[in-house]
């Protein structure tokens, strides 16, 4: 059995060998670019702000002028607004924030620090200023805030919403990102059914004779009913498919293969036909007379591990396959026969697919982010395979320790077949192989799988639901307002998005509308 580090080394030093060979960029719009990896350097065409602009809501004035009474002679408030119109000494503009400030003035006096004074008759106005400004005062310069012609992303770094923002303000609308991995997925088993299926059949019920756990003498078999044909939703498939979009790829269905070598070879032809970069199996790779996804793999490419030491996910397959369809140039593609147990199935998805995915789609370090928890219960350590124990963490002001830090919960009963124990989990706990038990408070490494804000544990102590007191001494003190806290954490928010802005409807300034509406699709609204 291969080491955890090893098999993982493995993978990712064939992922690097599969994206040197392939193409590595694509066009995608703007909208499209979240969560992808830009494989160009994005420069600025133009200084931002583009003109010299006010900080504040004002004067424009000139700051030698110092306190005193002086006519309004413009109003700058968008656009081209004041073009033309030189504040000469003895004069002010009015300005708003971002407005342009008008040729001749060098400070802006905020209008907190004036007093409007009467009109004249004939409409002009004139206001008092009220203290002495320095040079410059609540000025943004021309560049200030982004050069022209600087480089305001670089290639390989990760499109979040303020890189999304950046980009409309520079004017990029299409987007040369690395390119996303293509997964084929099918699940492997004559037992399974599609997940539509609404009665699954139980078959004939035949009489079978069993052998008890734990035999005495009176009892050293059992007799019991069994039915045949019983069937499993395949639950695998759709988990994946969902596993790999949230990983930004994109993803075909081949759906179920029967236990059969032809039945195999034909889904396994048809992903290599599907352009995958990737293709990932569940089941059948075991050590049972059906599991024939290790052979069916060894006889098109190359296994590079079929065994690893680790809990669940001991009998995950590694394969590489050159492609041979002498149509289109040959690729190397990526083979994971992962196992059918649901849980084993996911776990290795995570920290085997996920770190190839990333690296072909990108990303430097391809690894999943670690942190330390403490355990919030005690726990027994597998004394031979490395245990990723699943688990729900969260930040609390005080993980036992005296500071703030992680405390890490289980999942639950941890058997493979249990996808149970993965609902919520947010975390692997990387489980020392000991062989005995930890005791709560014990720090350990935790794997983040997902982030921390969903989590139904993640919720702030009451007195009818206190954190445990050996570990956590009453909180001095919890800031958040629990009447604040939204009462379900699932209702669909609606969101409507408008600019306002002169500056922006007159085409004198970036829509950062894109900017906000991705950070809003973060949160899934
Ligand atoms: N003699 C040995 N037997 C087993 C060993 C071993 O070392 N020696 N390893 C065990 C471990 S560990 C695992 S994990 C499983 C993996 O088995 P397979 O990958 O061959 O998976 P299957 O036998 O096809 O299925 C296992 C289990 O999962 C259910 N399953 C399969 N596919 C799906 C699906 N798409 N959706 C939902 N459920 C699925 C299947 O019905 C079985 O119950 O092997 C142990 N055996
Ligand atoms: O690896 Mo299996 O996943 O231990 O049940």
């Amino acid at each position: 059995m291969l080491p955890v580090e090893e098999a993982l080394a493995a993978v990712l030093s064939a992922a690097a060998a599969a994206s040197a060979a392939r193409p590595t960029a694509e066009a995608v719009p703007l909208h499209d670019a979240l969560g992808l990896v830009l494989a160009e350097d994005v420069r600025a065409p133009d200084p931002l702000p583009p003109f010299r602009a006010s900080i504040k809501d004002g004067y424009a004035v000139v700051a030698s002028d110092g306190p005193g009474e002086y006519p309004v002679i413009t109003e700058s408030r968008a656009g081209d607004d004041a073009l033309g119109v030189v504040v000469t000494p003895g004069t002010v503009a009015y300005v708003t924030t971002g407005g342009p400030i008008p040729d001749g003035a060098d400070a802006v006096v905020q209008v907190e620090d004036t007093e409007q004074l009467a009109g004249a008759p004939d409409g002009s106005k004139r206001v008092r200023i009220l203290v002495r400004p320095t040079q410059g005062q609540d000025i943004r310069n021309v560049g200030c805030d982004i050069e022209k012609d600087s480089v305001v992303l670089k290639s390989g770094e990760h499109i979040g919403p303020a890189e999304i923002g950046l980009l409309a303000t520079v004017g990029v609308t299409t987007v040369k990102v690395y390119r996303r991995p293509t997964i084929a997925v099918f699940s492997t088993g004559d037992e399974l059914v599609q997940p539509v299926t609404a009665s699954l059949s139980r078959g004939q019920v035949i009489p079978i004779i069993s052998q008890c756990l734990r035999p005495s003498p009176l009892s050293a078999f059992i007799f019991t009913e069994m039915c045949t044909c019983l069937q499993i939703r395949d639950s695998n498939r759709a988990m994946l498919l969902a596993a790999a979009i949230q990983h930004k790829c994109k993803v075909v269905d081949l759906g179920i293969a029967k236990d059969t070598e032809e039945s195999l070879k034909e889904h396994m032809d048809a992903a290599l036909s599907s352009d995958a970069d990737i293709i990932l199996t569940s089941g059948g790779v075991s050590m049972g007379d059906r599991d024939l996804v290790k052979p069916c793999l060894a006889n098109m490419g190359k296994i590079h591990f079929e065994k690893i030491r680790m809990k669940p996910g001991k009998p995950l397959t590694f394969a590489e396959i050159v492609t041979k369809d002498t149509s289109k140039p040959s690729k190397k593609v990526l083979a994971f026969g992962l196992p059918g147990n649901p849980v084993s199935c996911v776990v290795c998805f995570n920290l085997f697919v996920v770190p190839a995915i990333r690296s072909l789609s990108g990303w430097s370090n391809p690894h999943l982010p670690r942190v330390h928890a403490r355990l919030l219960h005690s726990l027994r350590g597998d004394p031979h395979r490395q245990e990723f124990h699943r688990a729900v963490i969260r930040w609390v002001p005080d993980d036992g320790s005296g500071r703030p830090g992680y405390v890490a919960e289980s999942t639950g009963q941890q058997a493979s077949s249990r996808l149970l124990s993965m609902k919520s989990a947010n975390a692997l706990l990387e489980v020392p192989l000991v062989g005995q038990m930890l005791e709560a408070g014990t720090s350990m490494q935790a794997i983040l799988i997902s982030d921390m804000t969903s989590s139904p544990f993640d919720k702030l102590p009451t007195a009818s639901n206190p954190l445990p007191s050996h570990l956590f001494p009453p909180a001095k003190s919890v800031s958040t307002d629990l009447s604040q806290v939204p009462a379900s954490q699932n209702t669909e928010v609606k969101v409507a998005i408008l600019t306002v802005s002169d500056t922006v409807s007159s085409g004198a300034g970036p829509d950062r509308r894109y900017f906000i509406k991705h950070l809003f699709l973060h949160d899934c609204c």
